[in-house]
């Protein structure tokens, strides 16, 4: 028998500050937590049975034999992940404090809390590098192999981070002046982006290319800026790396229309948007005063990460 009765796992949600698309070529990103959270409580089973109650659906199943549920497919990888190390079943109940329909990483906060809370009881490692590695490989399993893991890197690690892929770094930086985010009303799923990237970047693969290498120099000065504490450069530079995005092809009119708009606000230092684009959201650094006819929300940067709480009866 297990020696907690409850084992609670907190995970931040995330955003993506710079790095989009190019992360993938090996080019670095720059990414961080913010203070919304989404919760995962494992109660251990006598059996092996696999109960999970989530806003996005209920499932029953058993360790032995986990049938695919398309709406909870990460958090399905990641038991599958651990499935032939537990001795005993579990319930998992998933509370998130924010909508996963807008861009604030809640697909990675899953993934992250998940992983950290199945490692609790599994009795394994529970540090950051050991369920990054874990977590990483049930996102590329449901999304056939795509994904770099920023915004994993950081829900699990919190605060700032300057990130690349291969080799695998986790930068901390330090904070970060306001920010805020506006949801534009729709989105694409992230793979459906890079698919048609893809063939984008089929027809004209040297510069793709180029424009990936302008990318990853412009977010290495970006990652400069922020250790500088210059906000000005980094909103140039925000600004200078939505250029390179709509030069790839996942800008459309009505982020453009917003990313100008908030450029106009004379407490905004730059704008781009955030995440893989053709939709979710766009991201401005500085104040807005004015109303604006989309959703906005202020993002204060969590400082950390996962956390873990076992609790006995
Ligand atoms: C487009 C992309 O770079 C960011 C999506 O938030 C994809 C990824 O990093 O996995």
């Amino acid at each position: 028998m297990s020696a907690y009765s409850k084992i609670e796992v907190s995970a931040p949600g995330s955003i993506m500050l710079m790095g989009e698309h190019a992360v993938l070529f090996g080019e670095p990103a720059l990414a961080c937590a913010v203070d919304v959270r989404l919760v995962v409580t494992l109660r251990p089973r006598p059996d092996r049975q696999v109960l999970i109650d989530s806003a996005l659906g209920q499932y029953q199943g058993s360790l032995d034999n986990l049938v695919p549920m398309p709406a909870l497919a990460f958090v399905l990888a990641v038991i599958e992940q651990y499935a032939a190390q537990l001795e005993q079943g579990f319930e998992l109940s998933i509370r998130a404090g924010f909508s996963h329909t807008v861009g604030l990483g809640s697909s990675a906060a899953v993934t992250a809390a998940t992983t950290a809370a199945l490692a609790a009881h599994a009795g394994h490692s529970t540090a950051p590098e050991d369920l990054f590695s874990i977590a990483l490989a049930a996102v590329h399993q449901v999304q056939n192999g795509r994904g770099s893991g920023t915004d994993l890197a950081a829900s699990l690690y919190g605060g700032v981070i300057g990130y690349s892929l291969a080799p695998c770094e986790i930068r901390p930086l330090s904070g970060l002046p306001p920010i805020v985010l506006y949801y534009c009303g729709y989105k694409m799923k992230t793979p459906d982006v890079l698919a048609l990237v893809e063939q984008k970047a089929a027809r004209q693969p040297a510069l793709y290319s180029g424009v990936y290498r302008l990318m990853g120099q412009t977010t290495q000065a970006a990652e400069r800026a922020v250790c500088e504490q210059d906000w000005t450069a980094l909103g140039e530079l925000m600004n200078l790396y939505q250029g390179l995005m709509d030069a790839l092809g996942v800008c459309d009119t009505t982020l453009a229309e917003m990313i100008y708009r908030l450029r106009a606000e004379p407490g905004v230092l730059g704008a781009k948007i955030s995440g893989s684009g053709l939709g979710d959201c766009v991201l401005a650094l500085g104040h807005v005063e004015s109303e604006l006819p989309w959703e906005s929300i202020p993002v204060s940067v969590a400082a950390t990460g996962v956390e873990i709480r076992y609790e006995t009866n």
